[in-house]
């Protein structure tokens, strides 16, 4: 089973201060405040954050790869902040991941129509 220990458990670590942070004071909380701002704001960071980092890695540069790593962490974050605003736990996701693992995009696609051609 294809599994980074350390990878899932920041992820994992990171949902559960997510998870905490429903019930802070948004003066006090970054996270906090884009609860409270709501699903449309927490949207619209994700779009944000994802539009940076297409645009690191069209600047990147071989030895600085650090502005991509930065902005790929931040979109990452923002999506984080998404599921646990949508009651989608983290596993969920990890899971679907390690799914997929080993199977070929091309076969996975061609399962996809077949499906969808057989109703
Ligand atoms: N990993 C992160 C993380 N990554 C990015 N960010 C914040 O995300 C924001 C994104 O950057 P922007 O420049 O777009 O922010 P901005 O201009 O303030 O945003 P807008 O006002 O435009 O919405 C910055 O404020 C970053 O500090 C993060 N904030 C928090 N975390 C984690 O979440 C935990 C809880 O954070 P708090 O809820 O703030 O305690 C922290 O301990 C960290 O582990």
């Amino acid at each position: 089973m294809p599994n980074s220990a350390a990878t899932n458990d920041t992820l994992l670590a990171l949902e559960a201060v997510l998870q905490a942070r429903k019930t802070a004071d948004p003066s006090s909380s970054y996270v906090a405040q884009l609860y409270d701002k709501g699903l449309n704001k927490i949207l619209e960071k994700v779009g944000e954050e994802a539009t940076e980092t297409i645009l690191a890695a069209k600047d990147l540069t071989p030895d600085h790869p650090q502005e991509l790593v930065a902005e790929t962490a931040d979109l990452w974050f923002h999506t984080l902040v998404m599921l646990a605003h949508c009651e989608v736990p983290v596993q969920a996701v990890l899971q679907e991941l390690d799914r997929r693992f080993g199977l070929s995009g091309l076969t996975e696609k061609a399962q996809r129509a077949e499906r969808t051609d057989n109703g």
